[in-house]
């Protein structure tokens, strides 16, 4: 049995902050997984080093089911994005230590390809409508069959999803949180505005989706919603803060245009009551920050029954170790809908060496046995973690809102 003997925690800032878990067995096989959690960074390291990684060496990495209920029911205080990253880290790396001694790509031991490759979609974001539809038309040359669309809402400063730089998008950005101004009514305005002038420049062959980022009440997002349904959006994401899931269910009676939530959900819990209601269409959650590819499964197997299928995060802020382990998950799950793919920095990539590739839309994991992903140790330590947050948002009046 491979014994594990070690378990460090890497962190690394190439560009951005990342947190990664190396955990290596007696005959010398590693693995690696993704505990990143956005702004939030060592809370889970400090989770993983001083109440994980004790309790992991001397195991057999071959258990991982019963690794992970150890490190679920175990620690008594259970889920929480904290607990639930520290424990997909874990899981994602001993999926990797079985492929490696299987010989085998991960994706093989959950059951095989179950599609040729896995439909993503990009981000197309612009300060105006014009710069949005120019990306996107951009993303659609390259290839991409779905795109994300965002931009900026005239009369504010700023608006979710819309950075800097055209194709990497990073709001956690300052030392101390930075403070967003949000108008509903002036949002309300320009989305329809927007997908109109995408329909027109695009055409109806490429999957259009927003990001409503919990922004809207939910009768508020019925509206959005019924405006767009002329436009076929593939989803609306986060329409509505979901932590009253009744809420979806009110968007619902307004509309037909499917609904996605999930990025901040962290355990099957969390989404039971979305899904078992068929309130909504898509659920978000992901390798990362929801118990890693063991809890994934079971949280897509529960979907499956309701014809709701996955349509996993994937911003710059989880690494490519996630970005790996998601590809996996999505070529062999039954119920695939599409992945986000927001494309990481050149020195993301250099610092995580990778197999999965991207070709006219599609991604695919690569052979390579495990996860196919590593993390260059000697170069991770060239950069330096330092602090950032993630924005919060406040109404014009001053009100704190969800960002
Ligand atoms: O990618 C998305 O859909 C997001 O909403 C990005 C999130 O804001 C980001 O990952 C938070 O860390
Ligand atoms: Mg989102």
């Amino acid at each position: 049995m491979p014994r594990i003997v070690s378990a460090r925690v890497i962190i690394t800032s190439p560009g951005r902050n990342f947190v990664t878990l190396k955990i290596e067995c007696d005959d010398g096989t590693t693995g690696v997984g993704d505990a990143t959690l956005n702004g939030r960074e060592l809370a889970v390291a400090a989770y993983l080093t001083e109440h994980v990684i004790p309790c992991l060496i001397g195991r057999d990495a071959h258990r991982i089911e019963d690794i992970w209920q150890y490190l679920y029911k175990g620690a008594y205080w259970r889920r929480g994005p904290v607990t639930m990253s520290a424990i997909a880290a874990v899981d994602t790396a001993l999926w990797d230590i079985k492929g490696k001694l299987a010989g085998l790509p991960v994706y093989q031991l959950l059951g095989g390809a179950a599609r040729e490759g896995v439909m993503v979609y990009g981000h197309a974001n612009g300060v105006s409508i014009e710069d949005t539809v120019a990306v996107a038309r951009d993303y659609q040359q390259q290839g991409y069959k779905a795109i994300r669309i965002q931009c900026g809402v005239p009369g504010m400063a700023s608006t979710y999803g819309v950075s800097k730089d055209r194709y990497f998008y990073e709001p956690a950005d300052a030392d101390l949180p930075t403070e967003n101004v949000w108008s509903t009514s002036k949002y309300l305005r320009v989305v329809p505005e927007l997908f109109a002038a995408a329909r027109e420049a695009l055409g109806w062959d490429v999957h259009l989706l927003h990001d409503v980022h919990h922004r809207l009440t939910p009768i508020e997002a019925g509206r959005l919603g019924k405006d767009l349904e002329p436009y076929r959006p593939f989803w609306l994401e986060d329409a509505t803060p979901a932590e009253n899931q009744d809420g979806f269910r009110l968007i619902r009676q307004h509309t037909t245009t499917p609904l996605a939530v999930g990025e901040i959900f962290n355990s099957i819990w969390d989404a039971k009551h979305l899904i078992e209601n068929q309130l909504i269409d898509y659920i978000r959650a992901t390798v990362v920050h929801a118990g890693g590819i063991t809890h994934l499964r079971r949280i897509a197997a529960l979907a499956d029954l309701y014809q709701v299928r996955t349509g996993c995060h994937g911003a710059t802020d989880l690494s490519p170790v996630c970005m790996a382990a998601a590809l996996h998950f999505d070529l062999s799950v039954p119920n695939f809908g599409v992945q986000e793919y927001m494309r990481h920095t050149p020195e993301t990539d250099a610092v995580f060496p990778h197999a999965y590739s991207f070709a006219d839309g599609m991604m695919h994991p690569g052979d390579a046995p495990g996860l196919g992903v590593d993390i260059d140790e000697e170069l991770a330590a060239g950069y330096e973690y330092s602090r950032a947050f993630l924005p919060v948002n406040r109404l014009e009046d001053g009100t704190l809102w969800s960002w």
